[in-house]
């Protein structure tokens, strides 16, 4: 459902995306790995239409998306999480989640629109919470918060970057149980994440980036034991 081919993104001299190709099929929860700066994000960033490629396509559906704007984007039911949190601090918990509602793929409003969003605040653990305020907030409810108005569009490919980082052994329990039943309700997911348990417990594919380039792209425990790729985390530790 997902068709990524040669595609590429240059900030001036950089090639932070080399010419990177990979399929996702509908329903597949794959994992996009590698070092700090080997262009994950950037990728990510491509496919929702938050910056714009220097070459390459992206199609969902069979449907070119590459070039065009966000919101279009979101509209062909692709939503996404940001590594940094991105929310409207003024507005309530349901506020925030009723914007994407009435921005995704099946715009709803009023009454319909309130309880999908309420219905997406009490599947990521905000029941009950929605006229609160985004600074009342801890940092995981930020989070959860960020995957509800993702959800709440019911997308047909959800872009995750490092959404699980910074949780507790618990809460990291808990997400994965949530992400497996966002797949189960037929969702695609494309995972960006260094948390290797999540990755091992939702991911039975990976695709692994370096500097860039795709290196590896298969089965997860065969790419995780494959040489170039513990080279290039190694490598990249040893910068650090
Ligand atoms: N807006 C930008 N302008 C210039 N350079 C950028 C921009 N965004 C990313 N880069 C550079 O592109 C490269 C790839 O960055 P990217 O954030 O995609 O990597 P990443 O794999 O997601 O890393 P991390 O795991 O640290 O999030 C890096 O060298 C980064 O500095």
């Amino acid at each position: 459902m997902l068709e990524v081919r040669n595609l590429t993104k240059r900030f001036g001299g950089l090639l932070a995306v080399n010419n990177v190709s990979f399929h996702l099929k509908t329903g597949e929860v794959v994992g996009l790995l590698g070092p700090n700066g080997s262009g994950k994000s950037t990728v990510m960033n491509l496919i929702s239409g938050a910056l714009m490629r220097s070459a390459g396509e992206v199609r969902v559906d069979g449907q070119r998306i590459d070039g065009e704007p966000a919101h279009r984007i979101a509209r062909r039911g692709v939503a996404r999480t940001f590594q940094l949190v991105r929310l409207a601090p003024s507005l309530s918990l349901r506020e925030n989640v009723l914007l994407s509602v009435a921005f995704g793929p099946e715009p709803l409003w009023g009454a319909d629109a309130v309880r999908r969003a309420d219905a997406a605040l009490d599947r990521v653990g905000l029941g009950g919470m929605g006229d609160r305020r985004v600074p009342d907030l801890n940092y995981i409810d930020q989070k959860r918060l960020e995957l509800a108005r993702a959800i709440a569009t019911r997308p047909r490919l959800l872009l995750l970057d490092e959404w699980m980082a910074g949780l507790n052994p618990t809460e990291l329990k808990t997400a994965i149980d949530l992400i497996a039943s966002v797949r189960d309700g037929g969702t695609t997911i494309l995972l960006v994440e260094h948390i290797m348990e999540a990755v091992r417990a939702l991911c039975p594919r990976c695709i692994v980036m370096q500097a860039g380039v795709r290196i590896a792209d298969g089965p997860t425990a065969e790419v995780l034991a494959d040489p170039q790729v513990i080279d290039a985390y190694l490598g990249g530790a040893a910068h650090v």
